[in-house]
């Protein structure tokens, strides 16, 4: 059933999508190195190390540890590699790695919370601090780490906000940025291969052990974030293993000697858009086969992103007039099966119940069929980009809670179960994230694809 469905969604009429009225942001946007890069000077790397870097020394909080070890990452499966002046590093893959491969996994040497970079008076002392608890070796790959010379910055900072990845996502309790030295090496493609996710450190003792949802998940359908395309698992403490562990899973085939990039930036730009946040925040212009000017592939894909924009605001905007009307009309009656286990979003995800007195579902049936049939659009648009990771999941999400809205609860099934699948791939089958939708297709199945009552 599911690929007849998504031979039929990928063959419909975009046309009239495009008339219908924009709104805001859908995705969270992906790890990020969030400071800008005031002025950029000559970048002087360190010589080229033979193989992977140097293995940390540091010694890891025991849970995060039996973590990584249990996980048997592949290590030879990337090596770095000098792209020359300008690009400098890089990680290329050794031989093929098909989507779905855990390419790198790693605990974080420095993490701030959110609050710790609030405070920028302190920051300086801060990462001072965090420096100074590191062993020789991993200080030395720091400092030999790529520098955006922020001008702004002491030289350590500079550091820090040139390598870092925004672990910002609306539930996170902590939130913040980490380093981590050998995913300081990953480069940014608008087309990334791979797909980043952070898993707080309470979240590897679990039985579960686990990551989060993204920060577009997270929220589900308060698509105001646009810090994307993470799995982040916030929840408890962060005590004796304080900085979690970074992964990065393939999302697309990679060939032998092929680049390892990630997204620094949201998939939901312009190439215009883009080429500025580099320039203004990494301090580079990006070559990659979308971005390159005058060029067919640049303009195919630049109008595909326009129509992503365009839609992630249709969508956003439907979704606050679904809220508001539901909150109005019955404000804790019922949860979504979609969004039950989001306990903290009750009331935003109060929705329409066959029996709350004040919407009536055929009258607004044709917004709904309206709304589906743009998020079956983004979906078609997303693969077209290659945007197979946590933007892909985010619409599958989307559309099993819009096909509740619907009552059509074997597309619930049907969209939950692509969710599922785009998430083993792009977060690992342990994830926080692919065990929330397996809970969803659960609760669906022990409902018998009904609603279920609070
Ligand atoms: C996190 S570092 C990545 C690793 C870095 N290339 C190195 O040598 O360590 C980010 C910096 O790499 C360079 N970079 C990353 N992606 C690039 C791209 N697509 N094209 C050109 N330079 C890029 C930019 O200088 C950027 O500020």
């Amino acid at each position: 059933m599911g690929q007849t469905r998504e031979k039929k969604l990928s063959n419909r009429n975009l046309k009239s999508q495009q008339k219908q009225q924009t709104g805001g942001e859908l995705v969270p946007e992906l790890p990020s190195q969030t400071q800008p890069a005031i002025v950029l000077s000559h970048i002087k790397h360190a010589s080229t190390p033979n193989g992977l870097p140097r293995k940390s020394h540091r010694p890891f909080p025991s849970s995060v540890k039996d973590f990584i070890s249990s996980k048997r990452v592949d290590t030879s499966l990337i090596q770095v590699h000098d792209f020359g002046p300008g690009k400098g590093l890089g990680l290329v893959a050794t031989r093929k790695i098909e989507p779905g491969t855990l390419v790198l996994e790693e605990e974080p040497v420095i993490r701030l919370t959110e609050e710790e970079e609030r405070d920028s008076s302190q920051l300086h002392d801060l990462l001072q601090s965090r420096y100074q608890c590191l062993t020789d070796i991993d200080k030395a790959e720091f400092r030999n780490l790529h520098d955006t010379k922020k001008t702004d910055f002491s030289p350590r900072q500079s550091i820090y906000w040139s390598n870092d990845y925004n672990l910002k996502a609306p539930r996170s309790q902590y939130g913040g940025s980490c380093l981590g030295l050998k995913a300081s090496r990953i480069n940014h493609s608008c087309t990334p291969n791979v797909q980043f996710s952070f898993m707080e450190p309470e979240s590897l003792t679990s039985s579960s052990a686990a990551d989060p949802v993204s920060a577009e998940s997270a929220s589900e359908g308060d698509d105001a974030s646009s810090v994307t395309s993470m799995d982040h698992d916030d929840a408890g403490a962060p005590q004796n293993c304080k900085n979690g562990v970074m992964r990065f899973y393939a999302i697309r085939p990679i060939k032998r000697g092929g680049e390892i990039v990630s997204n620094y930036d949201s998939a939901y730009l312009t190439s215009e858009q883009r080429q500025l946040n580099q320039r203004v925040y990494y301090g580079f212009q990006c070559d990659c086969s979308v971005c390159r000017p005058d060029t067919d592939g640049n303009a195919i894909s630049d109008g595909r992103r326009k129509k992503m924009i365009r839609y992630r605001h249709m969508v956003k905007d439907a979704e606050q007039r679904w809220r508001a009307r539901a909150i109005d009309a019955h404000p804790r009656r019922q949860l979504e099966v979609t969004s039950k286990l989001d306990s903290e979003h009750t009331m935003a995800h109060a929705a329409y119940t066959a029996s709350s007195p004040n919407i009536s579902l055929s009258s607004m049936k044709p917004e709904i069929s309206s709304i589906i049939e743009t998020l079956e659009c983004l979906v078609d648009l997303l693969k077209r980009e290659g945007l197979n990771g946590v933007e892909l999941a985010d619409v599958y999400s989307k559309l099993a809670k819009w096909s509740e809205r619907a009552d059509d609860m074997d597309a619930v099934e049907e969209w939950l179960k692509k969710e599922h699948a785009t998430c083993i791939i792009a977060f690992g089958a342990d994830s926080r994230r692919v065990k929330k939708v397996e809970e969803r297709l659960d609760l669906l199945e022990r409902s018998d694809k009904g609603k279920v009552k609070v």
